[in-house]
């Protein structure tokens, strides 16, 4: 089945049931090293990964790693232009689980993004991205340690499904003309805008069902964290573009009140419950005057529009959400793209869960990472129903490899979202304290190093991971 690589002879499969994973105690885990940086850094994280394992399971368990290929190492070893070959899809479809470094995306080339052919070919829709602080990290922040939110990018759609056609191309003048001459007219709402003719064109698509099911997921994860925590904030711009950014954030809300209405409830409906618990007489108008500032200068039409958002909102969720029962309940919140980026750096403990199109949870994610020490802190996983994969926040980083020098942090934390998710909590446990006391004891990476007061003496990308080893225990 296999042309160029064979699976370990020892261990088994992970198999999903229901969208989870059932784990033997010798699983098969398929990796990619990655290229540039991946070289420096698969090592040292595959070494951290083993220890803690046999730290915490003494040979009880332990991961057999099937060395499959993909990018640069791929092309070495199959052929020219070989960048994702069917051996490295056989192997992920068929253990289920696994973990990759970095790999290169040429700019402009024939290959759009092997990291993202991945995550679609096996439907990942789920993209996560933790960013807490680890004590002693230095941070341009002030408090990064109020910082601890979970960023829940939609990994499928978006720009990842987005379709485009070069300005000048014969296909893009022509769908330039059909929308400037037929379709814009068609729809009264875009007035008379006009694309220019000389324009590129892009589409990017945001589906009902590919934005809920990601939702589906966020709101199940706050349904496991502490109730301080419990936080799902639907971030897009939906000012501006209404049936698709707009649209996340409406499907979101309509699945939380739909399909979790016993466990969650929406800002606004917080706010109208928690008016009448302060005047339990307060009119539906009166109550509808506090929830939109704005009230007395709406449109009649408008305003018995809000009137009845709160009649709704009482006569349906009053006995099951009053009386301050939504405080224990998941809160959905929305904010607007922009916002949030200022939102995570100066009010950053009101945040938990940020639930994501593709592209905003692609900035949102490196940005939220540098808050808590940069990219060589921001691991993710990439979740789908029959298979995941894990990978690091950051790319190459090609300046820096083969130097033995980045910092491994990142997919060391990809193999702990790794461990939990396969309910390996025990040896997830033992590299967290690792690397907390490592970095607090200021035995790290040239990255953390050089930002420490005073800067610290930095160590190689093998010798971190060897101090986290060492602070296990
Ligand atoms: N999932 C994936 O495999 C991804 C792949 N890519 C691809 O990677 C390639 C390079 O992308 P590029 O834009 O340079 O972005 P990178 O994320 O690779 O690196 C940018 C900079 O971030 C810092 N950095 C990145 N990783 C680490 C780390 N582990 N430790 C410390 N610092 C780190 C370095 O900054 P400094 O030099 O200042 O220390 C580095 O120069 C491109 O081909 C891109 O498409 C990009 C993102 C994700
Ligand atoms: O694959 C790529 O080149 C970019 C991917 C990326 O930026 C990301 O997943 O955050
Ligand atoms: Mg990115």
């Amino acid at each position: 089945m296999y042309k160029r690589v064979s699976p370990p002879t020892i261990g088994s499969k992970v198999i999903f049931e229901n969208g989870e994973p059932i784990v033997p105690d010798n699983p098969i885990i398929p990796f990619i090293r990655g290229d540039g940086t991946g070289r420096d850094i698969w090592p040292t994280a595959s070494k951290v990964i083993d220890a803690a394992v046999q730290e915490a399971y003494k040979g009880k368990r332990m991961i057999s790693w099937f060395k499959v290929y993909a990018g640069d190492e791929a092309c070495d070893l199959y052929g020219s232009h070989q960048y994702l070959p069917e051996d490295t899809l056989t192997a992920i479809r068929e253990y289920g689980i696994a973990i990759k470094g970095p790999l290169t995306t040429p700019v402009g080339g024939g290959i759009r993004s092997l990291n993202v052919a991945l995550r679609q070919v096996f439907d990942l829709y789920a993209c996560i991205r933790p960013c807490c602080y680890y004590a002693g990290t230095p941070s341009p922040h002030k408090n990064p340690e109020k910082l601890d939110i979970i960023v829940y990018r939609e990994n499928t759609e978006d720009i990842y499904l987005g379709i485009e056609w070069k300005q000048g191309s014969k296909i893009g003048n022509q769908l330039i003309r059909i929308l400037n001459e037929e379709m814009i007219p068609a729809t009264p709402e875009h007035g008379k805008k006009q694309i220019p003719i000389d324009a590129g064109i892009g589409i990017k698509p945001i589906s009902k069902n590919g934005s809920q099911r990601l939702v589906r997921r966020a709101i199940k994860h706050a349904l496991l964290l502490p109730k301080d925590k419990q936080v799902v904030t639907l971030v897009h711009k939906g000012n501006i573009m209404k049936y698709t950014e707009g649209a996340f954030r409406d499907w979101g809300y309509e699945l939380a009140t739909s399909e979790f209405r016993q466990d969650c409830v929406t800002e606004r409906e917080s706010w109208i419950l928690g008016n009448k618990e302060k005047n339990p007489e307060i009119t539906f108008e009166e109550n509808a005057r506090m929830i939109d500032p704005g009230f007395d200068a709406l449109t009649e039409e408008k305003k018995a529009e809000i009137v009845r958002e709160v009649e709704t909102v009482i006569n349906s969720i009053w006995l099951s959400h009053g009386e301050g029962k939504w405080k224990g309940k998941v809160m959905v919140n929305d904010r607007i793209a922009d916002s949030i980026f200022q939102q995570i750096q100066i009010r950053p403990d009101e945040y938990s869960i940020l639930a994501t199109m593709n592209l905003n949870g692609d900035y949102l994610s490196d940005a939220a990472a540098a808050i808590v020490g940069g990219l060589g802190m921001g691991p993710g996983a990439n979740i789908g129903d029959s298979a995941a994969i894990f990978e690091a926040t950051h790319g190459t980083a090609p300046k820096h490899a083969g130097l033995d020098k980045i910092n491994p942090g990142s997919v060391i934390l990809s193999g702990v979202m790794m461990l939990e998710y396969m309910g390996w909590h025990e040896a997830a446990h033992l590299i967290k304290k690792g690397l907390a006391s490592a970095i607090a004891s200021r035995q790290t990476t040239y990255d953390l190093a050089r930002l420490m007061e005073p800067p610290a003496e930095p160590l190689k990308c093998s010798q971190f991971g060897e101090a986290i080893i060492q602070h296990f225990g």
